[in-house]
């Protein structure tokens, strides 16, 4: 395929693409890029007025997010990327930048600033070649800004909140996206459509095809800087020519010929663009074509066969709670860590390394302590524990899943095999002794409080005065919902095994107006009135006939204008892309009689029950939200 060289340059390389943006993945996906998401810890912070020019700050936080993951990511060899890819999107009015609304009143503030006016959007994109010379990272920073200028139509203040209430504006830089709401305020677009999206993803072909194709000497002065070079340059390029500017170390050599590699030779010398060396790479001078037939680590299927130990590892130090006795006593040397928890010195310290080099835990001089992220993520008392969950995974999800082999022979769960009882009901399993109960209990607290935000936000419910939360456990999203519509009265519905054990989940200041709790089962008992009914990481349990069944008994009791909220992870249409949800439905197969579903089954589910309007927001957290309205 004729567009494919440049891509196809990055095919044996480890690529990192440090963003949480879903757009970002979707753009570098839809053209065939392999890579893998880090999302970088950068926080976007850097002092705006210190930068002579709005898309230099956008650069530089595009540099600083790659660099964060690069470095994070670079603590043993195996673990250092190839290529860091980071970028940051600004829109900038009035010398104001923009970034993300925190709220909806800034929402507003910065749509009503673009209204009636033309804007720029700059998106600043940063690529980190790394490498690893003894402990040592070395960079090479490319980096680039792109600009599109988008003109916004005379808005209405009514049309303008109809807008940031659909809660698109706020994960989106000046508050809207242009991709789909957002494109019905815009008058025009002069530039890249894809650069407001969040990825300039011309310009990224371009530098590629700059730093990795860069001519023949004789022809340089013919090539136009602004332009990807033409399929024919592609395909006609013999391999000395393609690899000179492979950014690959070359056996023996330790010199840089720095002509072969910097962009910013004046043919190459794009007004927004730079090319920055940090540490020491060498270019591959690639004459006789010995690297290119020298075997490609497949760093995708080896980082897949490890996986398993990685999990392991994880999960053995929650359960050891090392990151609990780091939190609080860190930073501790191996010794001492094994000392606290009672295992043995030398495999204390080949565990704690592990973390170490899955980027959990630090390691200075004065020992071991925690990332950021093992404090507010791993560790028992976290403000997002996983600890919940990470425990269940380790003690009912492993036995489950070392049977999936068995689970796709038969089509069926595994419980009986690895827990040696007859699988009953799903729940029955869960809660047949308190222990296990008040750890499944743990594992949805931890999932549905990390997840209760962008569940409870995705869509404005202030139209619902009452809401029921199905199923809704420790309350964790009722208590949420709270806090966002002070006036909505919710309760939650569960098993009264599940009711009778809350108190421990419940936050220590009361709300002001609690949540109800309610026990029965959804399936036999009466449902509580309400405007609003919430099925989350329900149906994911159950086969088609039973969902059936609750959605009936659902519809039964919704007036016209009542509604339903799922909150999933719902798979891509073609079931291919969304692998967290994909392995999910293993999860399912493995312990239950239901699947992860795609948006249209779920929309099928419900129009049967008189359910219209089937709304799908996709958070980019780890549930997905459907809303729908009975008609
Ligand atoms: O029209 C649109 N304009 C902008 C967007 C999205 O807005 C955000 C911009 O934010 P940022 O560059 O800071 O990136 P984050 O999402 O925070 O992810 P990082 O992890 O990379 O910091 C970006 O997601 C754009 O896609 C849009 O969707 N439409």
């Amino acid at each position: 395929m004729a567009l494919n060289p440049v891509l196809g340059k990055l095919v044996s390389k480890r690529v990192v693409l440090a963003s949480a943006s879903p757009r970002r993945q979707e753009i570098l996906t839809n053209v065939g890029l392999r890579f893998e998401v880090v999302p970088s810890w950068f926080k976007e912070t850097l002092e705006k007025s210190s930068f002579a020019a709005p898309y230099e700050y956008a650069v530089e936080t595009a540099k600083q997010k790659a660099l964060e993951v690069a470095n994070r990511m670079h603590v043993k060899h195996l673990r250092t990327p190839d290529i860091v890819i980071g970028a940051d999107t600004i829109v900038s009015v009035d010398e104001q930048i923009l970034e993300k609304p925190v709220d909806k009143q800034d929402a507003y503030r910065m749509l009503s600033r673009l209204s009636g006016k033309e804007h720029s959007v700059f998106t600043g994109v940063a690529i980190i070649h790394c490498s690893s010379k003894g402990n040592q990272l070395e960079t090479e920073i490319t980096d680039f800004y792109e600009e599109t200028k988008v003109k916004f139509s005379d808005l209405s203040e009514e049309l303008l909140w109809e807008y940031i209430h659909s809660g698109e504006p706020m994960d989106k830089a000046g508050g809207y996206g242009i991709q789909a709401l957002g494109g019905m305020l815009v008058e025009y677009v002069h530039g890249d459509f894809l650069n407001v999206v969040g990825f300039p993803l011309n310009h990224f072909c371009k530098k590629l095809a700059e730093l990795y194709y860069p001519p023949p000497k004789h022809t340089v002065q013919h090539i136009k800087h602004d332009s990807i070079p033409s399929v024919d340059t592609f395909e006609n390029l013999s391999d000395g020519e393609s690899e000179s500017s492979n950014f690959t170390e070359h056996k023996g050599a330790n010199k840089l010929d720095s002509s072969r590699m910097c962009p910013s030779r004046p043919v190459y010398n794009c007004e927004n663009s730079s090319s920055v060396r940090t540490g020491f790479t060498v270019p591959l001078e690639n004459q006789n074509g010995a690297s290119e037939s020298a075997a490609k680590l497949p760093s995708k299927i080896l980082d897949l066969m490890d996986g398993f130990k990685a999990s392991k590892a994880l999960f053995v130090a929650s359960k050891l709670k090392m990151f609990d006795y780091l939190k609080t006593k860190g930073p501790l040397k191996a010794v001492d860590v094994a000392n606290e928890v009672g295992t043995s010195v030398c495999g204390t310290e080949r565990l704690l390394d592990a973390c170490v080099a899955l980027g959990l835990l630090e390691k200075t001089s004065q020992g071991y302590s925690n990332t950021d992220s093992a404090n507010t993520y791993l560790t028992s008392d976290g403000e997002y524990s996983l600890h919940g969950y990470i425990i269940h995974s380790n003690d009912h999800l492993w036995p489950l899943f070392t049977n999936l082999e068995s689970a796709v022979r038969e089509g069926s769960r595994q419980n009986h095999r690895a827990f040696g009882r007859k699988a009953e009901d799903l729940f029955k399993d869960y809660y047949h002794s308190q222990e296990v109960k008040q750890r499944f209990m743990a594992a949805m607290h931890s999932i549905a409080h990390l997840t209760a935000r962008d569940v409870a936000t995705a869509f404005d419910l202030s139209q619902f005065k009452s809401t029921c939360d199905l199923g809704g456990c420790t309350g964790a999203l009722a208590h949420e919902l709270i806090q966002i519509y002070p006036n909505m009265k919710v309760t939650v519905f569960d098993l009264p095994e599940v009711i009778a054990n809350i108190s421990y989940f419940q936050p220590s200041e009361q709300c002001a107006a609690p949540v109800t709790f309610v026990s029965g089962d959804f399936f036999k008992d009466n449902l509580p009135e309400a405007d609003l009914y919430i099925l989350s990481r329900v149906l994911h349990d159950w086969p088609d006939e039973k969902i059936h069944v609750l959605l009936s008994k659902i519809s039964a009791v919704c007036k016209p204008g009542c509604g339903i909220l799922l909150a999933e992870m719902v798979l891509d249409d073609e079931k291919k892309n969304r692998s967290t949800a994909l392995l999910q439905s293993l999860n399912m197969l493995v312990q239950t009689e239901g699947k992860e579903r795609s948006g249209s089954e779920y929309r099928g589910l419900l129009e049967q029950h008189g359910f219209a309007n089937v709304k799908i927001k996709l958070t980019g957290n780890l549930l997905d939200v459907i809303l729908c309205i009975k008609t």
